[in-house]
């Protein structure tokens, strides 16, 4: 198993990716993976935001990471699909994003559904809708031999039986996992029991702790943790991620296993690297 991490970590930060590329360079990591922006934004063009946005060459950026001894995990494209505007806007931005990440040199894109229950839709009718745009997805995914996870985030995937059933909307290897150790925590299931029941469809892991102040106020209450505010190894769920790691590692997983943390500038997110990685050896 490889050690990556998002750039989430430096948000509060307000670094740009160039120096998430130094940090990783110098804690000794080689794997990344951020945010893809679909257009332009004023904070992220200022140089003030720790992800990539489309217009960037992908190609550029890929030999730019070299550099650093850096690749993409995976790079974030997880606009809600479950909603009204899912096929409008998520399916073009996925579809946009495929490309990118070919050249890029990046092989996994995160998909999730949102946080709720979607308005004016039944859940039924919301699992017909993000069949039809997931097989749209998968269709061209296939073609450029791209894996798109679906990540354990919001309403639908957060329940373990509508995850099996989303696995399920295509017959293809490119339609995975991400599982999240944090949001199906905090939604208040059994991380270890998602990881035992997917492990066969598990492409790529966000390794997130919950602190005991935030498990108190909401687990079973919330579905995704936006930037979890404690190390890992040092919240509530440290056990669960322990076991996790040991049916992964019991299972031969090669993939990465991608820290979300607050990096507090860097202190926090090399507390979690440290603790992480004392776990693997
Ligand atoms: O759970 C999450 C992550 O996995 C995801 O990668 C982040 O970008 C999101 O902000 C967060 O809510």
């Amino acid at each position: 198993m490889k050690i990556g991490f998002h750039t989430d970590a430096f948000n509060s930060a307000y670094w740009n990716f160039d120096q998430c590329l130094q940090w990783a360079n110098d804690n000794g990591l080689n794997f990344i993976e951020c945010g893809l922006i679909d257009g332009v934004s004023w904070i992220h063009g200022l140089g003030y935001q720790p992800h990539v946005a489309l217009y960037e060459d992908p190609l550029l950026l890929r030999r730019k990471m070299e550099t650093y001894g850096v690749a993409f995990s995976q790079v974030d494209a997880a606009f809600p699909l479950s909603g009204k505007e899912g096929p409008l806007y998520g399916v073009p931005y996925v579809l946009k994003t495929i490309p990118w990440a070919k050249h890029a040199g990046c092989d996994c894109i995160a998909t999730t559904d949102g946080l709720h229950k979607p308005d004016g839709l039944s859940d039924d009718e919301a699992m017909e809708a993000m069949k039809r745009s997931y097989g749209q997805i998968v269709e061209v995914a296939e073609a450029y031999e791209i894996h798109i996870n679906i990540e354990v985030h919001g309403y639908f995937t957060t329940n373990p039986d509508r995850l099996a059933q989303m696995l399920q909307f295509c017959d293809s290897d490119y339609l995975g996992l991400n599982l999240d150790t944090g949001n199906s925590f905090i939604a208040g299931q059994d991380p270890v029991d998602f990881c035992r029941r997917f492990l066969d469809r598990i492409r790529h892991v966000h390794i997130k702790d919950v602190s005991e102040s935030l498990a108190a106020a909401a687990r079973g209450d919330q579905t995704g943790i936006a930037v979890s505010q404690c190390a890992i190894g040092d919240g509530v769920n440290a056990e669960n991620i322990q076991q996790v790691l040991a049916i992964l590692s019991e299972n031969r997983f090669d993939g990465v296993l991608s820290m979300e943390c607050e990096g507090a500038g860097g202190p926090m997110i090399e507390k979690s690297l440290a603790w992480l990685r004392k776990q693997l050896a």
